[in-house]
């Protein structure tokens, strides 16, 4: 449904507002496949490539290179009014933020309104239907619509930004750090509501998080990334144990109450920076199995069945955390 192949993002460097000569490998070598009612979950740590990668699939942010094909047709050969009526019946998103999301002035039938006016699908009573419906989707009452933003709670904001997403009737849904912005007592409610709007309609989801728990529980195939690059693809149901790339491990060994109540896996080194990534693997500098062939080369995708990593020393399949932090010493 979705495929991204080889697709580099690569951004001129800023700071302190002024760019520089460096550059900033955001996305490196990305292929991703999104099939239809998936769920895909993104882990990985802050500045990884994780909210990049989420740009690029609902065509947000051109790659610098790599192809972006939706439905069959490759996004970026497109001009430019194919290429967002291609990406507006293919793909909604729902920012981390619902206040900085939606345009506080408008109230939400505007707001729900837009993509259909702007898609023009559908006569204006239809839209008026259309909006009715959405709302209801997303659990809110017919009156929400004459609310602006501003009266709405955080996660009835979320609601809407998820109804907007919606309104041309998307086949899949990025979610970048959905819940992340509200309160702690509406972050399930909203995860729920994503679920269940994705069984109703037969979504496929992306789900980008920190939390990398519920990316796990909400999956069914968990993508994990490093210095902008994806590392891993593995089902979700044999994450974490199952996982072959040591960074995985390590990531999920750091979650409480995950596997065992044992200290994580110790990462020790230099965190590169994405502006200057090492050699070879991105991961070796931490990483407690890499070897001069980790230095010289990037390894190649390995894969076992439907299960990808990149990795020249892959961690056995069903070793416990304890094995590997004893591997350490
Ligand atoms: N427009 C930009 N210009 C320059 N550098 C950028 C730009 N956008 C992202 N970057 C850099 O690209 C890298 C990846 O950023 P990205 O936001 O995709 O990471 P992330 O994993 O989503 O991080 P977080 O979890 O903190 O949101 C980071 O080093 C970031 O500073």
């Amino acid at each position: 449904m979705l495929e991204l192949k080889d697709v580099h993002v690569v951004h001129k460097a800023r700071s302190g507002g002024v760019f520089s000569r460096d550059r900033v490998y955001a996305l490196t070598e990305a292929n991703l496949t999104v099939g239809a009612g998936e769920t895909v979950g993104v882990v990985g740590e802050s500045g990884c490539g994780k909210s990049t990668l989420a740009r690029v699939l609902v065509g947000l942010q051109r790659p610098t290179s790599g192809t972006v094909t939706f439905r069959g047709q490759e996004l970026w050969t497109l001009k430019e009014p194919e290429r967002r009526a291609l990406i507006g019946s293919s793909v909604g998103m729902v920012f981390q933020d619902p206040s900085t999301a939606l345009n506080r002035r408008l109230p939400v039938r505007q707001v729900l309104r837009d993509p259909l006016n702007v898609h023009r699908r559908g006569t204006p009573a239809q839209r008026d239907a259309r909006v009715r419906e959405l709302l209801d989707l997303v659990g809110l009452p017919p009156s929400a619509a004459d609310a602006l933003p501003g009266q709405l709670s955080g996660g009835q904001r979320q609601r809407v930004a998820v109804a907007r997403a919606l309104a041309l009737e998307p086949d899949l849904v990025v979610a970048d750090e959905p819940t992340s912005a509200l309160d702690v007592s509406v972050r399930a409610q909203i995860l729920n509501l994503l679920l269940d709007l994705k069984e109703r309609l037969g979504l496929a989801l992306v789900f980008v998080s920190h939390d990398i728990q519920t990316v796990r529980r909400m999956s069914d195939r968990v993508v994990t990334m490093y210095l902008g690059r994806i590392v891993e693809q593995a089902p979700a149901h044999v994450v974490p144990l199952g996982a072959r790339h040591p960074y995985t491990r390590a990531l999920f060994s750091a979650t409480p109450g995950l596997i065992s109540p044992i200290t994580p896996i110790p990462l020790v080194g230099v965190v590169p920076s994405a502006t200057r990534p090492p050699s070879g693997c991105p991961f070796r500098t931490r990483c407690w199995r890499a070897d001069d062939l980790c230095a010289a080369e990037m390894p190649a995708a390995r894969a076992e069945g439907d299960h990808l990593f990149h990795c020249h020393h892959p961690v056995a399949a069903g070793a416990t955390d304890l094995e590997l932090i004893q591997e350490r010493v």
